[in-house]
């Protein structure tokens, strides 16, 4: 079985691209931090089901790190991620350095405004910024038809979303839903870090999620219902909460009757920072 093609350069990237547009293909993009589990494959095989050639993108963005301890715990595990790749017949592996992404001379900053000052983005200064820069890079690279996004970093969704409308890009983003753990477990690279009893105890995210969310389509008060959410983090020894909050989906402000929402949450574990979300119907 032969291995997925690796790109290090972006010329070597624009060539192929060029050859890909030549024959009429429609590209679709994967971009990811590596670390690859399933919930990147889910998204690798929706590319593949709309698309005539699909790159993963593998860059752990330094830009978009506000906390210098993650970004060099984060895991890099390049060739894991292309063993993982290889069965599935990517056209491409895209993993460029820092030095091929923002070249000497890089001045430009994408910033979505609004959005990105909620929720992770205040728990998180000028992380959206590094994400909305590093994908528009990552977009004009691979002159993708669609992107493919995870419901599970749910704002980070929206602000690609605005951006691309915004700018007008000629990009559909594609959104896919979180792949989860047989105990509901959102999948994340981050999950690595854990300890098996960090790991263990990172059941009770879900399970307060999902409580929460039935609780309040069923009619209940929201705001009791979010403390005992809470509450229940808080007794399975999971801590600092960063937030657990029922937004707007779409705006991340103050939920509105009669509009979808989502309760998001983000929460450290054992020195280790997850993030989850689940939809809420409000619509009655
Ligand atoms: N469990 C999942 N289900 C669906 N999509 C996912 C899941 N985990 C990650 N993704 C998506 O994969 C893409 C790349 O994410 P990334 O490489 O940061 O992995 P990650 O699992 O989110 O890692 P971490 O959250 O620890 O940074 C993003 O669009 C993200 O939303
Ligand atoms: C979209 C992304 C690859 C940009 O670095 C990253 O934020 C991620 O993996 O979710
Ligand atoms: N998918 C999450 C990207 C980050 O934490 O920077």
């Amino acid at each position: 079985m032969s291995g997925v093609p690796i790109i290090r350069g972006a010329g070597e990237l624009a060539a192929l691209i060029g050859d890909w547009r030549a024959e009429g293909a429609t590209i679709g993009v994967v971009p990811t931090m590596g670390a690859l589990h399933e919930g990147h494959l889910s998204l690798v095989r929706a590319a593949q089901g709309e698309c005539d050639r699909v790159i993963v993108t593998l860059f752990v963005n330094p830009r978009q790190f506000n906390n210098p301890e993650d970004f060099a715990k984060y895991p890099r595990t390049e060739d894991a991620d292309a063993a993982i790749l290889a069965p599935l017949a990517v056209d491409a592996l895209f993993v460029p350095d820092a030095a091929e992404v923002y070249p000497p001379g890089h001045a430009t900053v994408v910033s979505v405004g609004g959005i990105d000052t909620l929720l992770e983005g205040a728990h998180r200064p000028g992380h959206f910024d590094g994400v909305a820069t590093v994908v528009a890079l990552l977009l004009n690279l691979t002159r993708a038809d669609r992107a493919y996004f995870g419901e599970k970093d749910w704002q980070q969704l929206q602000v690609v979303r605005q951006m691309v409308a915004d700018l007008r890009m000629p990009v559909r983003i594609v959104a896919c839903p979180s792949v989860r753990a047989e105990d509901g477990v959102a999948l994340s690279s981050r999950n690595q870090r854990l300890s098996p009893d960090a790991r263990r105890r990172a059941a009770a995210i879900p399970q307060a999620l999902t409580a929460a969310a039935r609780a309040i389509e069923g009619g209940a008060a929201p705001e009791p219902v979010l403390e005992d959410a809470r509450a229940t983090l808080r007794d399975a020894g999971l801590g600092p909460l960063d937030y657990l909050e029922l937004r707007d989906a779409l705006s991340l402000a103050e939920p509105r009757p009669g509009h979808e929402a989502r309760l998001l949450v983000a929460v450290w574990l054992d020195g280790v920072r997850l993030i989850d979300n689940v939809p809420v119907c409000l619509v009655s």
